[in-house]
């Protein structure tokens, strides 16, 4: 086992993955640096569900190595990955899957509540994720009295209000108009460059891999193409490109 490259804070080489009899990854191999956007793209069932998942720990990869900073995720117990989900890792999912008993503030502080934050603290800290995301307004509403944008822009609030190292984001624009999902995801990407939050974004849309840093093409679960830099664009343009204040 060797540990990975100082400059990447996620690392994974040779990951291979079958759910029962279907092979989902077949010896990718990755490399995050702090503070980057990386976009996994693909066709829908090319395995980017299945790699967030390896990456972040959720699933123990049949083959293969993940590493976060010096710490092997492909060796840990069940409960030191849950502990550094938890600590470490924020993950939005397509659906925002909100608990409907609590408000929208309730929602974004749980993850900070859960880590022993105090509520006053946890409050604040959730109601100014949720100003950025443009759902202020709808602190004190429950998740049935919002529509499904707003619900979205909560579970984002929820996922960035911890300042995760990484955030895994899994399709998170697919149910929103297209004008709205882009509006959402270069708040959240603007929000991840200016907290230096690493980020890997599954998404089928090649535009928005176009707001990512580099992109990795998966096609049935191989690399499909080298991670690239995004289209035309450096580093630092790209950078310049998300000029939201958030
Ligand atoms: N829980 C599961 N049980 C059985 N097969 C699965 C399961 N999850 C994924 N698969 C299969 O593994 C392959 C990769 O799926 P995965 O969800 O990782 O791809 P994806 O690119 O994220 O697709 P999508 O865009 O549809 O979410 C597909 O063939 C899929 O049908």
């Amino acid at each position: 086992m060797v540990a990975p490259p100082d400059n990447d804070v996620l690392w994974a080489r040779g990951l291979h993955h079958a759910h029962g009899g279907t092979s989902a990854l077949a010896g990718v191999s990755v490399g995050v640096r702090e503070g980057e956007i990386l976009a996994v793209t693909g066709p829908r069932g090319s395995g980017k569900t299945t790699l967030l998942k390896c990456l972040s720990g959720q699933l123990v990869p049949s083959e293969g190595e993940v590493w976060f900073n010096s710490a092997p995720v492909h060796t840990l117990s069940s409960p030191s990955r849950e502990r550094l989900r938890l600590d470490r890792f924020g993950w939005i999912d397509t659906e925002p899957h909100l608990v409907p008993e609590l408000t929208a503030w309730e929602n974004a502080a749980l993850p900070l509540l859960l880590r022993g934050t105090g509520t006053r603290s946890a409050k604040h800290t959730a109601v100014e994720w949720l100003d950025r995301l443009d759902v202020g307004m709808c602190a004190n509403r429950r998740p049935a009295r919002l529509d499904q944008s707003q619900r979205q822009r909560i579970a984002i609030a929820r996922a960035l209000a911890t300042t995760p190292q990484v955030l895994f984001a899994d399709e998170p624009t697919a149910p929103l108009h297209r004008s709205d999902g882009t509006q959402v995801l270069r708040t959240l990407t603007t929000a991840a460059r200016s907290h230096q939050i690493t980020v890997v974004l599954a998404t089928h849309d090649p535009e928005v891999a176009t707001l990512a840093d580099r992109s990795l093409a998966l096609l049935d679960g191989r690399q499909s193409g080298a991670a690239a830099e995004a289209a035309g664009s450096s580093d630092e343009e790209s950078r310049a490109a998300c000029s939201l204040s958030v």
